[in-house]
């Protein structure tokens, strides 16, 4: 079992937007790390019940909190309260990071920013954008090279139960990322710091569709060497489309990578492999995504992540098969059989960093 924990150098104050099963968990995590914790929920309801009781009535309902972590909302939190902070931590899905950066900027100082991490694992409807590309359109380039991203194979509910985890934290800036992994590094939560934030948030965000895919074999009977394929063959096709987001492929090799993808193709405590093995199993999506109660990212990320494919000359049989069982009604069998009825290819190829890892480079100012 991990040791006792280990006090920070320096107490921080951090304020954590989300208080759903991951903000909650970090917020823990953090205010037992002796952190002074803060937690912004846009439910009065929540705030009440949290403030009241140490317990959150919505995610990790049985879990007692430390009394150092606070919430705050409904209201978005004030500008005073926001620059008193060291970090700032979100936590929300990806398709709330826009709405949530932009009622952000007007508070920021440029001149003193916090530290500011993301763990949300998605793409952006739409836009087709990564949360680096959120970033640096609403609050600007100076925060997205500075900005950093934590992910890895880290189920909320079992990094409440102290069960040792390690995850990939990685900026732009190494100097962030160190400091990052400084706030959340203790003996049962280890972080491995790297440079390569977009190929780390591109893992996290593309494993949750073939963690679909893997949830959808497995509804449908198919035993161990079928979801050993559908986890080498997928994550081939995450280090395809991060190559050509200018990504390393080697951070398809991280906890970033292959440790998310494995831990979520094989366990039901995956949202997402929760959502294919119910469709495997013949439920409607819609069904599913209403009683699941909190949020499968790979749901709208394989609607976002078709919009790429779209734009790009790249090879990704499985996401384009999960997003027409998601999107276009699709029969899960058949798709199936038609995968295992494509042609036979080379089995390792990658292509040249490409169209999306320039337009990210400019949008940052670096050069291409
Ligand atoms: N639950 C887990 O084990 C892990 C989750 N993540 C990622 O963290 C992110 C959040 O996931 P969870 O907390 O598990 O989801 P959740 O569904 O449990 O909670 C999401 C929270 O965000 C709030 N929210 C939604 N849209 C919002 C918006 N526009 N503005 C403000 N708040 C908003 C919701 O009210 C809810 O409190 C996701 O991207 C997920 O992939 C990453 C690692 C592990
Ligand atoms: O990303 C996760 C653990 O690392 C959580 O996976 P799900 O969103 O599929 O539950």
């Amino acid at each position: 079992m991990p040791e006792s924990r280990s006090s920070p150098e320096h107490r921080a104050r951090v304020l954590v937007f989300g208080a759903g099963n991951f903000g909650s968990c970090l917020a823990d995590h953090l205010g037992d790390s002796a952190h002074d914790v803060f937690m912004w929920s846009r439910s009065a309801r929540l705030v009440e019940h949290f403030n009241s009781h140490h317990r959150n009535p919505d995610f990790l309902k049985d879990h007692v909190f430390p009394e150092c972590v606070k919430a705050v909302g409904p209201e978005f939190p004030p500008a005073e309260l926001i620059r008193s902070m060291d970090v700032l931590l979100f936590a929300i899905p990806t398709q709330g990071v826009r709405e949530t950066l932009t009622a952000l900027k007007p508070t920021l100082n440029l001149q003193n920013l916090p530290l500011f991490i993301f763990v949300n694992k998605g793409i952006e409807i739409g836009t087709h954008a990564l949360t680096l590309d959120i970033i640096a359109d609403t609050c600007g380039p100076e925060v997205a090279k500075v900005a950093t991203f934590l992910s890895g194979p880290s189920f909320a509910k079992e990094i409440v139960r102290r069960q040792p985890t390690s995850v990939s934290v990685a900026s732009l800036s190494p100097e962030h990322a160190e400091k990052a992994s400084s706030v959340f590094h203790q003996p049962w939560f280890r972080c491995y710091t790297g440079d390569d934030p977009i190929g780390v948030e591109l893992a996290g965000a593309l494993k949750n569709v073939y963690a679909i895919a893997s949830g959808i074999a497995d509804g449908l009977s198919f035993e161990n060497n079928t979801r050993a394929m559908l986890i080498t063959r997928g994550l081939a096709e995450m280090t395809r489309i991060g190559t050509a987001y200018g990504a390393s492929p080697l951070t398809f090799l991280s906890l970033a990578g292959v440790g998310d993808l494995f831990l979520t193709c094989s366990s039901s405590t995956s949202r997402n492999y929760t959502v294919g093995y119910r469709l495997g199993k013949g439920e409607q999506l819609k069904d599913i995504v209403d009683s699941l109660g909190s949020v499968a990212e790979g749901v709208s990320t394989a609607k976002g992540l078709k919009e790429v494919l779209d734009d790009l000359d790249l090879s990704a049989p499985i996401a384009i098969a999960v997003y027409e069982v998601l999107y276009e009604d699709k029969d899960v069998a058949s798709r199936a059989k038609d995968l295992m009825s494509l042609p036979a290819v080379q089995e390792l190829d990658l292509p040249c960093a490409g169209k999306p890892a320039r337009r990210l480079m400019k949008k940052l100012g670096m050069p291409l």
